[in-house]
């Protein structure tokens, strides 16, 4: 029985990245062997195994074919008969499909190293298309490694465009799309992300509300901005990927892709205070309306939540826009310092107190946007 190294720990260390996970095939061996050198098996569907030290997982070298649609309907034949060429040809890019021996050796029957050095992400054999997930997967790489200067491979772009023809990604479970948007907003150089589904077809099919080239841009934008922060949420770089979806595509969107609420939310309020923030040249002045978008946000129990807002609000709103969110801003500013113990001691009481919260919170509001004005700055 022989042990290597694969995968995404083989590809990282000779990017000179460091390793996090370390995953190992097992070739020439059962599960009963595995069993009685103290490994744990896990996960029902294939042969794989923690190691009883490390923790680290060993899967018995398999083939993989698929059967069905989809992610399901793989049928996986795993026997110590089964070659670590065979177990490295399943996989889905040439860079993931080079294995460590033992003695350092690499393994590389496919040529990763080449394409490693090329910066190209390129599939292993036609069998890619048998996972509609690893379009996602090469888009979510090519978000990655882009600022290294790699980039989808134009045979296996024409290949993912084939496979979205054929409808397979619409076969995709939700909870598999979410988690791989997910990481995506994550890595290095998100928009790439979306940009390669674009490019492919399958933005069409996963999120269509995108598929028009100013919202896309519109997006890829704000996200480009918040992606510059690193420590913007998943919530607010998904909200600025919506900046210019109207708000119940946007919602119908989220649902549909089991994002999870806070990430929902995000993108409603995002959507809704640009719509209102765009419409407002009302005559009586802008002060009535900051103060129900205040309202709408509850910016006096969730600050945290309307800091968040506004930080998407800076990277999604167009140049001209740019001085009604500093108002909004300045209007939160003074209007959460109005103190209900004050009114209280003044005698106010019940709806009475509520109204007097919401006189002194307006008069505030208006008093700062006629300071700011005066000092020249609309
Ligand atoms: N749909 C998939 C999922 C995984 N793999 C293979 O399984 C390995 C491990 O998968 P995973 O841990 O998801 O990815 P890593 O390449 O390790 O990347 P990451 O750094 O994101 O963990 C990959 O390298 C790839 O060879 C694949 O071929 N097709």
């Amino acid at each position: 029985m022989q042990t290597y190294l694969v995968g995404g720990a083989v590809r990282d260390e000779l990017l000179g990245l460091d390793v996090k996970d370390r995953d190992w095939v097992v070739v020439g061996a059962t599960p009963e062997q595995m069993r009685a050198q103290g490994f744990r098996q896990v996960g029902a569907d294939f042969p794989v195994f923690l190691h009883p030290r490390t923790q680290e997982e060993y899967a018995l070298a398999r083939t993989e074919r698929k059967q069905g649609r989809g992610y399901h309907g793989f049928t996986v034949y795993s026997a110590p008969d089964v070659t670590l060429e065979q177990d490295l040809q399943r996989r889905d890019l040439t860079i993931n499909a080079m294995a460590r021996a033992e003695n350092g050796e690499l393994i590389d029957p496919f040529h990763g190293l080449d394409d490693l050095k090329a910066r190209r992400l390129r599939h292993v054999s036609p069998a890619f298309a048998e996972d509609p997930l690893r379009i996602l997967r090469t888009a979510r790489f090519a978000a990655r490694f882009q600022p290294l200067g790699f980039s989808v491979c134009e045979d296996t772009l024409t290949l993912m465009r084939r496979m979205v023809d054929d409808g397979e990604v619409a076969h995709l479970v939700p909870e598999r799309v979410w988690q791989e948007i997910q990481r995506a907003l994550h890595e290095a150089a998100p928009t790439v992300f979306f940009r390669v589904l674009a490019e492919c077809g399958a933005l069409a099919v996963l999120i269509p509300e995108l598929n028009e080239p100013d919202r896309l841009a519109t997006g890829l934008n704000a996200l480009d901005c918040l992606a510059l922060r690193p420590d913007t949420s998943t919530g607010q770089r998904f909200a600025g990927l919506f900046a210019a979806v109207p708000t119940d595509q946007a919602e119908h969107r989220a649902r549909c892709l089991k994002a999870p609420n806070d990430c929902r939310d995000m993108a409603r309020l995002t959507s809704h205070f640009l719509d209102r923030l765009t419409a407002l040249s009302l005559p009586e002045g802008p002060a009535p309306a900051l103060l129900e978008l205040l309202d709408t946000a509850d910016v006096w129990r969730r600050r945290p939540r309307f800091d968040a807002l506004l930080t998407v609000l800076h990277c999604a709103t167009p140049p001209g826009l740019a001085g009604r969110v500093r108002q909004l801003e300045l209007a939160a500013q003074v209007a959460t310092g109005v103190e209900p113990a004050a009114l209280l001691a003044q005698g106010y009481r019940g709806s009475a107190l509520g109204q007097a919260i919401h006189q002194e919170r307006l008069k505030r509001i208006e008093g700062a946007l006629s300071a700011h004005n005066h000092r020249g700055s609309p």
